[in-house]
């Protein structure tokens, strides 16, 4: 998020439920097996839950997983509800385990509400996969890694360490991207018997374990070591374009298609056009164009 924040579009300019179900059901019916729900902050948004029972519903087409990214400040109340709808995984975006600093980087409280979130989501004995999401930031949290990987020690958990990537508005500047390689040593230093692990195919990341652990934690390098040639993901950002590279700008409104009326069939092109217009990779690290791309919390993650 931007330190001036970003202007909130009127909600006339997102997608409606029922837009965002059809437009699943299409991708279901296509082959998409995994969905993710990412916002903005998706459990703020009124009749979220009954997306997810929307989502719930197209399992007979073949939808596998019905995942969320989260900032968990407000879903430990609220999360029997979304595993009961049928939330299958979930992500939570915690960058420090240290209260003060969390305060200081996301410029609010609630570091308890995400704990306990977390707690919630580990003693739920419906939701398949529990990971973290940890962002690392070179002189802010990159000393607590080690911390992060003893939250593994008992907990079935996956904490992700993700390499710090270029969006507008973030202060990006390539001093501040801790390479994994890096991190990894760090960790090997301590355990050394720190173990690879195999990963799903089309994974963002690459896997470990400290043997005897419950948890495991991984690296998503997109920045020193990128695994676009394995990348199968496409985003619908909230006002509906959809977006076939985190990094690409160019996108294509379905929104504005589906409210001239569009048929399914010709959505499908336009869906088609896009995904065959996907570039093999995104480009170096160092031409990315963050003036025109998005901020992070217009695309979701
Ligand atoms: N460069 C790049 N980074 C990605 C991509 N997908 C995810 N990431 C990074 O990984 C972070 C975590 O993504 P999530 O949306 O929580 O989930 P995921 O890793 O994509 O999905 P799962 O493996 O199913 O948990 C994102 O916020 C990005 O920082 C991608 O396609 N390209
Ligand atoms: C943008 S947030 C949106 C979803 C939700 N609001 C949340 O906080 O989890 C999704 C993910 O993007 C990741 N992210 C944000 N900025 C990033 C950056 N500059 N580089 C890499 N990942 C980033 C965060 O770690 C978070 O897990
Ligand atoms: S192609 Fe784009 S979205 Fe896919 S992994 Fe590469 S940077 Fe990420």
């Amino acid at each position: 998020m931007p330190e001036e924040g970003v202007e909130l579009a009127p909600s006339y300019h997102l997608l409606t439920n029922e837009e965002i179900l059809r437009l699943a059901e299409l991708f279901v019916k296509a082959g998409v097996k995994k969905i993710r729900l990412t916002g903005g902050e998706p459990t703020v948004r009124k009749g979220v839950l009954d997306i997810v029972a929307g989502l719930n519903a197209l399992r007979n087409h073949g939808l596998e997983s019905i995942a969320m990214t989260s900032n968990g400040i407000a879903l430990h109340r609220r999360l029997p509800q979304f595993v009961d709808n049928g939330l299958t995984h979930l992500n939570l975006s915690l960058d420090t385990l240290d209260p003060f600093k969390f305060e200081f980087m996301t410029k609010r409280r609630g570091h308890d509400a995400v704990l306990k979130t977390l707690d919630a989501a580990l003693s739920s004995e419906k939701l398949e996969v529990v990971k973290m999401n940890v962002v690392v930031v070179q002189g802010l949290n990159d000393n607590e890694v080690l911390d992060f990987v003893e939250l593994t020690k008992d907990a079935p958990l996956s904490v992700r360490f993700i390499e710090f990537m270029p969006f507008t508005g973030n202060k990006w500047d390539k001093k501040k991207m801790v390479p994994s390689s890096v991190l990894l040593e760090r960790i090997t230093e301590k355990h050394s018997n720190t173990t690879r692990i195999s990963d799903e195919a089309n994974d963002t990341a690459r896997s470990w374990k400290v043997p005897g652990y419950r948890g495991s934690f991984g690296f998503i390098s997109s920045m020193s070591d990128h695994f676009c040639s394995s990348c199968n993901r496409l985003r619908i950002t909230a006002d509906g374009q959809i977006k076939v590279c985190l990094f690409d700008d160019k996108e294509v409104s379905l929104r504005d298609r589906l409210r001239d009326g569009a048929s399914d069939a010709s959505l499908m092109q336009v869906i088609g056009q896009a995904v065959f217009g996907k570039q093999e990779k995104h480009v170096q690290m160092e031409d990315i164009n963050v003036t025109t791309n998005r901020p992070m919390i217009l695309i979701g993650g």
